[in-house]
């Protein structure tokens, strides 16, 4: 048996509760790119205008430190206080594009629409196969995600019916949960499992997501290390890393 099968029945696992961007479907590219093209459009005006130089958007270390995982807002204003810059919050009808919190995540949002358009949802199959073992043997299943598009990318992906549970963005920003790294949407997703989150693992690509599955007191911490992160997985307190659910 492998080391994560080996914790699940060691631990008493009841249930697992996966994040969605990163560890079900391969969407993490594709906000990682939405992010670049409205942060440096944001900051070349800006630069321009101050007469500065701002240092691009990152797609893989701004990503990681201060978007990944997070609510929408939050990522922005995480990434641009990195650059020193406030930016204004706005107003919620203010159009996307305006230099505003509001503006520019939206901004973001039709960005991030249109690559999903054009390059459609691509699943890790390997997720995909060991949750339906797993359902088979008698485990409860939840999907989570920060993601207001969580929805519309599991339609997109055929996995509507796969789990049982979804707390993704647009339950959270009705529920007002915190976002991760605050553990909030994974005990609501235990909740609604119907299981305590000792009985729970949880799976998870971003540190936010680690950090709040320790928050939370989850029986099991699991990184899903894609993209070499290990190190950053280890230190927000994993309980073990897998590259993939094969091993
Ligand atoms: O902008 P959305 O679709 O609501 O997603 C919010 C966040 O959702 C997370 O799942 C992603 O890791 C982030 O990259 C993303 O910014």
């Amino acid at each position: 048996m492998s080391n994560l099968n080996n914790l699940i029945s060691e631990r008493n696992i009841k249930a697992l509760i996966l994040d969605m961007d990163g560890v079900i479907t391969k969407t993490a590219v594709l906000h990682a790119e939405a992010w670049k093209k409205m942060c440096d459009l944001y900051l070349k005006q800006r630069g321009k205008e101050e007469g500065k130089e701002y240092k691009p958007f990152d797609v893989v270390e701004d990503y990681r430190e201060y978007v990944d995982g997070m609510p929408r807002l939050d990522g922005l204003r995480n990434f641009f206080k990195s650059r020193g810059i406030t930016v204004p919050e706005g107003k919620p009808d203010d159009e996307a594009g305006e230099n505003t919190v509001v503006g520019l995540g939206d901004l973001k949002n039709l960005y991030f629409q249109e690559m999903l358009k054009q390059n459609g949802v691509v699943v890790f199959e390997d997720t995909i196969t060991w949750v339906k073992v797993q359902q088979e043997k008698g485990l409860r299943t939840a999907v989570i995600s920060a993601s207001k598009n969580c929805l519309d990318i599991l339609r997109s992906a055929g996995l509507t019916n796969l789990f049982e549970v979804r707390v993704d963005g647009m339950v959270s920003a009705e529920l007002k949960l915190k976002g991760k790294p605050a553990p909030d949407i994974f005990l609501e997703a235990a909740k609604r499992l119907d299981v305590q989150p000792q009985e729970a693992a949880i799976f998870e690509d971003a540190w936010a997501g680690i950090a709040a599955g320790k928050a939370g007191n989850f029986g099991l911490v699991v990184g899903v290390d894609r993209t070499n992160n290990k190190e950053l997985l280890e230190e927000n307190g994993a309980d073990l890393i897998i590259k993939s659910f094969t091993e």
